[in-house]
């Protein structure tokens, strides 16, 4: 069983005027995946978050069938307490995230930890190991509010995996920064992805979410409407008929294959092309 199961869940946000929000979701996610959800906005993504993390029913009212479990038990029957210690979720929004209530970035990340009454030895080892391991040096004695939006979204993820959920939930973690921050934030999500931990994201970048992640979902007007490895969904046409962006490389694989080239014209990223192009150089030559 996965450490998510999700069953036959559909929910409706209370005094909704759209309808419902999340249609008939069947989901199992396994210890230490790394799944990524993407699709058009108002599909339901934040929904489907919201549901792995509790916020739904506990925080947002509305109707609801079907059920969530994490770790077997069902999220109804957790207190939200003992749901956030399971779960750690990083918001669309960094903002929303500070806990307003701290002068300086080092302190904001050794907030949650002072809460769970984390020794304070133990604290500062951790608070360290994430300071470095985000590159967060030279931000440390900055006041969190007085940071880039940018900035704010790295403390903001840091804040997060410090706590060390074996769950991450992650809406959007990127949206407010540079391709070379992108790239920093992923090699920190991998990171906690190599130390066994379950990964849920949100993301729009989709050369990103070729490349890391174990799963893809599709969802569409509340539904899940593909599900599989990237490969498989982002060359599933209804991905493309539904408007989502597709991997810039796969474009470039597509083009290579009409030329006759000895490309699958199915790769999504850069080295998978390099890799099948020297292949078949090789090949090529060898067959002469
Ligand atoms: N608090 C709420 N009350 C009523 N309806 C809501 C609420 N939150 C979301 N919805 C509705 O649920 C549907 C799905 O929204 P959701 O935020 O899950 O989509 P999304 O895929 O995350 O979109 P985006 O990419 O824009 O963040 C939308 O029709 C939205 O209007």
């Amino acid at each position: 069983m996965g450490v998510v199961t999700i069953n036959d869940l559909t929910f409706t946000h209370e005094g909704s005027e759209t309808g419902p929000s999340l249609v008939d979701i069947n989901l199992d996610i396994e210890r230490g995946e790394f799944v990524s959800i993407i699709g058009a906005n108002g599909a339901g993504k934040t929904s489907l978050c919201n549901a792995i993390r509790g916020f739904i029913p506990h925080l947002f009212k509305g109707e609801l069938t079907g059920e969530v479990r994490i770790d077997g038990q069902p999220v109804t029957e957790e207190s939200f307490p003992e749901l956030a210690r399971q779960v750690g979720f990083v918001f669309q929004n960094p903002f929303t995230q500070m806990t307003g209530t701290t002068t300086t970035v080092y302190d904001e990340l050794a907030y949650g930890l002072g809460n769970l009454g984390v020794p304070r030895d133990e604290m500062r080892r951790r608070v360290d190991a994430m300071v470095d391991m985000a590159h967060l040096e030279p931000l440390v004695e900055r006041h969190p509010f007085q940071l880039s939006g940018g900035q704010q979204q790295r403390v903001a993820l840091a804040s997060i995996l410090v706590m060390g959920q074996p769950i991450l939930v992650i809406d959007e973690p990127t949206s407010q920064l540079d391709p070379k921050s992108t790239d920093d934030i992923f090699e920190l999500i991998e990171n906690m992805k190599d130390r066994g931990i379950t990964i849920v994201l949100v993301e729009h970048k989709m050369e990103h979410v070729a490349r890391y992640s174990d799963r893809v979902i599709l969802m569409d007007d509340a539904r899940i409407v593909a599900e599989g490895t990237p490969a498989e969904v982002f060359n599933d046409p209804r991905t493309e008929a539904l408007g989502t962006r597709l991997p810039q490389p796969l474009f470039v694989a597509r083009a290579l294959r009409e030329r006759g080239l000895p490309v699958t014209g199915r790769e999504l990223t850069l080295e998978e092309l390099v890799e099948h192009l020297r292949a078949g150089a090789i090949n090529g030559k060898e067959g002469r």
